[in-house]
């Protein structure tokens, strides 16, 4: 028994020694390297390393998921995505009679300046309602949570929730059929039956705010909320270039031929699965600017004037029904690309000389 005792007690001080000396490297590490390079290497270095990204787990933090609602509080007039330290999560998860090996379930989805591992854990298998409580705050659906984050929360919101829902829908090898297994990060899973690596997937999307030289053309979907437009978008088809799928998808949607067109930004998409948005400008000839809408891709597709897109802009992002029973013209959140490329429309449109 005594030499049982002992020889954990030494395991135990080498374990420590060994977390001391990693925690002072590191911070020597750190201290040594840009902001930005230092934690890309830091993120590297968790997704290729099993036994350090465990350690990051238990002094990180996490956001909280149920079945891939988000967990947001109310603070103020403000919602927040509050990140819950790995001690509060390991208290929560005991007194929810889970096990705290729970936390490997959990992705990595970044890191602070001070390279503090940040991570999303889906808690679907506990009752919502008592988590809810327990944390005073509510599983929300991700895209309401959009109209009521700002940009960083929503954007960590956005990878998590991607992650989250292609590690649930790989479980298993496509050619073996056998069970595969998530890395530590959460970066891939291994079918270890015949080393198949699975890598999380993005569907490529151009979305594209078309103009005839005075107006620019918005649309909606019927799914979208009453009085919501926005730019048109697409996924690209196997063999296209981005132009291609540009003009194909104007074409198709509303019924016009591009003239020109150009590159703005990109921007991760967690609908309806995991999307990579390419935004791009395009131009149409304006003695071709007839709409022909697609009815079985679109509700209603229009051109609106600078004034009407500049007043929407002023608008709180939410349905509003006039007195005529229509509803006002609303556009997507302040940190959707479909927001930024019509932002930058206007800025061009009120540069341009009259
Ligand atoms: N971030 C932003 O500002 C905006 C993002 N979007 C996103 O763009 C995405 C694409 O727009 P849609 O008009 O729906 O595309 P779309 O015009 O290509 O039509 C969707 C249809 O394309 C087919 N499709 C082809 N490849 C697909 C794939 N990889 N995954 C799913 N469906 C595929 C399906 O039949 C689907 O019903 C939407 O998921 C939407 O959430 C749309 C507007 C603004
Ligand atoms: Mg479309």
């Amino acid at each position: 028994m005594r030499t049982s005792r002992g020889s954990f007690s030494q395991e135990l001080n080498m374990a420590m020694l060994y977390q001391a000396v990693y925690r002072r490297a590191s911070f020597l590490w750190c201290r040594l390297h840009s902001t930005y390079v230092r934690k890309m290497r830091y993120l590297f270095e968790l997704k290729e390393d099993d036994g350090l990204c465990r350690q990051a787990q238990n002094s990180g933090t996490f956001y909280l998921f149920h079945n891939l609602f988000p967990f947001l509080q109310k603070v103020g007039s403000k919602h927040l995505a509050p990140q819950i330290s790995a001690s509060e999560l390991k208290r929560i998860l005991k007194k929810f009679k889970q096990n705290k090996q729970k936390l490997e379930d959990s992705v990595l989805i970044g890191c602070s300046d001070e390279c503090m591992a940040y991570f999303a854990l889906d808690l679907g298998s506990l009752e919502k309602m008592d988590i809810e409580s327990e944390l005073k705050g509510s599983f929300t659906e991700l895209w309401k949570a959009f109209f009521q984050l700002d940009g960083k929360d929503a954007s960590l919101l956005s990878l998590a929730q991607a992650l989250l829902r292609w590690h649930d829908t790989h479980k298993y090898c496509s050619k073996t059929g056998q069970p595969t297994q998530k890395n530590l990060a959460g970066s891939k899973r291994v079918c270890h039956t015949n080393g198949i690596i699975y890598y999380p997937q993005m569907s490529p999307v151009v979305i594209t705010l078309v103009s005839d030289g005075s107006r620019c053309l918005l649309a909606r979907q019927a799914s979208f909320p009453q009085g919501m437009y926005s730019a048109l978008a697409g996924f690209c088809d196997v063999g296209e270039t981005l132009e291609e799928t540009v003009r194909r998808e104007v074409a198709e949607e509303v019924g016009l031929e591009v003239k020109s067109m150009w590159y703005s930004a990109s921007q991760h998409w967690p609908f309806p699965n995991s999307s990579l948005m390419i935004a791009c400008h395009a131009t149409v000839w304006p003695q071709q600017n007839e709409i022909r809408v697609n009815k079985l891709e679109l509700e209603a597709a229009t051109w609106f004037s600078l004034e009407e897109v500049v007043e929407a802009l002023r608008r709180e992002p939410r349905p509003l029904k006039q007195e005529d029973g229509r509803f006002s013209l609303w556009l997507p959140p302040k940190w959707a690309i479909a927001h930024q490329l019509i932002q930058e429309w206007v800025k061009q449109q009120s540069n341009m000389p009259a």
